[in-house]
């Protein structure tokens, strides 16, 4: 699969990339960012993806993220999909929270959502194809998966799914559980249609209570963050893990709202996890 650079800058000890490819799995020119540390010809490096959120692209956390130093000094490869299928011919809504930059990582059912709405098969079979085949350097055997919010529950019920593949997984204030907040109803009633069984494989919750297992998981969610009684609902998370008795990380940090202040704030941190579970 090929791509086209859009730009590539150097950052921090590595170059910070911008690129495009067409993707079979929505139909669409898709963009993508990738950062990758200096390294010597030959070494291969892990791989950490990072989904974002409502309303964003590949461009929020790249610009805002503050994750290029702490990868330079781990070596590791940090990319940024976007959040959605884009173009004049992809469907919307008015809404922020459907449609375009709300993909919420399924792959939708419902007409006309179905057509290029494919945001689990892109990120889960598409976008390490790419990284394989344009990245010599990137180990598509040592991959790790975060998020925020939207992208939070992207990387919560991708790696729940497929525990193998991801040897590392953590979120910044994450959608815990769709089938419970009205982003979610909203979103997979849309792509996936009426009947709520369906959904279960997109609820990081309900993955859990239905016997999904990861080894650990860090979560860091802002007690300030205006979304967290009405749509993230950690508690459901906390919850969930302790009926399952698996391993998680999570914090509650006082004063920290749903914005990129908060998540660059814990950036280092994650990076920093992901890192100790990438070491070949
Ligand atoms: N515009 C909306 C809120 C949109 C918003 O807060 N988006 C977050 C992700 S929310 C969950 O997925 C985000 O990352 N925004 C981009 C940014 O750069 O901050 C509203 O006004 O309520």
């Amino acid at each position: 699969m090929t791509i086209e650079t859009v730009s590539e800058t150097r950052s921090h000890g590595g170059t910070q990339g911008v690129y495009t490819h067409q993707s079979s799995a929505t139909g669409t020119l898709m963009t993508f960012s990738v950062f990758v540390p200096d390294h010597v010809p030959g070494e291969k490096l892990p791989v950490l993806l990072y989904l974002s959120g409502l309303t964003c692209t590949h461009a929020n956390v790249t610009e805002k993220g503050e994750f290029r130093s702490p990868c330079a000094a781990h070596k590791v490869i940090f990319v940024a999909p976007d959040t959605s299928p884009r173009g004049d011919d992809v469907p919307d809504d008015e809404g922020y929270d459907f449609g375009k930059g709300a993909g919420f990582y399924v792959n939708a059912t419902q007409a006309p959502w179905s057509a290029n709405f494919h945001m689990r098969s892109y990120i889960e079979d598409e976008m390490p194809q790419v990284l394989a085949d344009n990245f010599a350097m990137a180990d598509m055997d040592l991959l790790g998966i975060t998020g925020h919010s939207m992208g939070g529950h992207g990387a919560l019920t991708i790696a729940l799914r497929n525990p193998a593949r991801y040897r590392s997984v953590s979120a910044f204030s994450p959608i815990v559980s769709p089938l419970n907040c009205p982003w979610g109803e909203k979103a997979l009633a849309g792509y996936l249609g009426p009947d709520r069984a369906a959904w279960r494989e997109y609820d990081a919750c309900a993955l859990i209570d239905d016997g999904a297992r990861l080894p650990d998981l860090l979560v860091d969610q802002g007690l300030a963050d205006n979304f967290l009684e009405g749509q993230l609902k950690t508690h459901l998370l906390a919850e969930a893990v302790d009926r399952a008795g698996m391993e998680a990380t999570i914090r509650m940090q006082p004063g920290y709202d749903h914005s990129y202040y908060f998540i660059s704030t814990f950036m280092a941190d994650h990076v920093a996890w992901h890192a100790e579970r990438l070491s070949a």
